[in-house]
């Protein structure tokens, strides 16, 4: 390929990344990819010469960015402007009906409840500020969190550029396939390496990663489900910031469901907790919020989980294979 001018050069980069993203999200985030690999991988390969020959054309939103490649000393600690809280458990509909009950005691109506499936991965906070993903986090202890940035800038469904420059923060879970986690332990057997015990500590694992292209490769995935500083957002409830989140450019879960009763939620569990292999991640339970913010408002914490939520927790099975 003869030279570019660099004005010809940042017209096509500029192409190529828009069109190369928008094929990433049709592939990570909706799972509906448009055009067969070979498309992506050749129009991959003309931005990489490009970028090769200009490298001030490179932006942090750029697919490029996506390989790691850094080797980091350790990792920062990252000070949580809003702490990530945690849920107070429930075990069976017993204790699920005495939670509706409290909160419709307290509220002196009935609910309705945004129901949602407890990933088993690892918590992670992201950052946007005009659009552009800055920082990401582990939940840590809920106040202090590890800085992973470089390590989620290689997780597909996570956007590096949101389709709205809005700065906001979101919360979710960062989790890796189940038959992710089964050829992954099938490699290690190969060369001789120690196997994970489930795909929530294979996810910890390749996070934990001081070289980049390690997590890289891990395939990992992610759901977001809290809006935690909502910038200019005005969502009013818990299911319209998932419609929000999922506008943005966020993978969200498509389980989720309102339901007016707790009978209805209770249906939910029962329908998940038999159909939860059929899915191609892991869960440990069921996520029970009101679903109106300013209810959540009105009925606030306890020292360390809201009064507004509970996690059902299924049973622990035999280890799943
Ligand atoms: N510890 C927590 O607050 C949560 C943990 C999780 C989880 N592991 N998966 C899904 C949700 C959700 N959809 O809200 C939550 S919320």
């Amino acid at each position: 390929m003869e030279a570019m001018t660099f004005q010809a050069a940042e017209k096509r980069s500029a192409e190529l990344r828009d069109e190369l993203n928008q094929y990433s999200y049709e592939y990570y985030v909706q799972d509906q990819p448009s055009v067969e690999d070979f498309v992506y991988d050749k129009k991959y390969q003309e931005l990489v010469e490009i970028e090769t020959e200009y490298p001030d054309l490179i932006t942090p939103e750029s697919p490029t960015q996506r390989v790691g490649g850094k080797i980091l000393e350790g990792f920062e600690k990252v000070v949580h402007d809003i702490p990530l809280y945690s849920l107070n458990d429930v075990f069976n509909k017993e204790e699920l009906i005495a939670f509706d009950e409290r909160v419709k005691k307290a509220v002196g109506h009935p609910v309705s409840y945004c129901v949602e499936l407890k990933i088993d991965g690892l918590s992670i906070s992201l950052k946007y500020e005009n659009g552009v993903f800055v920082q990401g986090a582990t939940r840590g202890d809920g106040t202090v969190g590890e800085n992973i940035t470089e390590n989620l800038k290689t997780v597909k469904s996570i956007p590096l550029r949101l389709k709205e420059p809005l700065s906001i923060e979101v919360r979710g879970e960062c989790y890796m396939p189940k038959a992710s986690f089964v050829k992954l332990n099938q490699q290690r057997e190969e060369e001789g390496k120690e196997v994970f015990a489930n795909p929530r500590n294979a996810a910890a694992g390749s996070l934990r990663q001081l070289d980049t292209r390690v997590a890289a490769k891990r395939n990992l995935s992610t759901f977001l489900y809290t809006l935690a500083d909502f910038g200019p957002l005005e969502s009013t409830t818990q299911d319209h910031a998932l419609n929000e989140m999922s506008r943005l450019g966020f993978r969200t879960n498509p389980e989720h469901r309102v339901c007016e009763t707790i009978d209805e939620v209770w249906e939910y569990i029962e329908n998940f907790h038999e159909t939860r292999e059929q899915l191609d991640y892991e869960i440990d339970g069921i996520v029970i919020k009101v679903n109106d913010f300013s209810i959540q408002d009105d009925l606030g914490f306890t020292v360390k989980a809201p009064r507004w939520a509970t996690a059902y927790k299924f049973p622990p099975e035999e280890a799943q294979t």
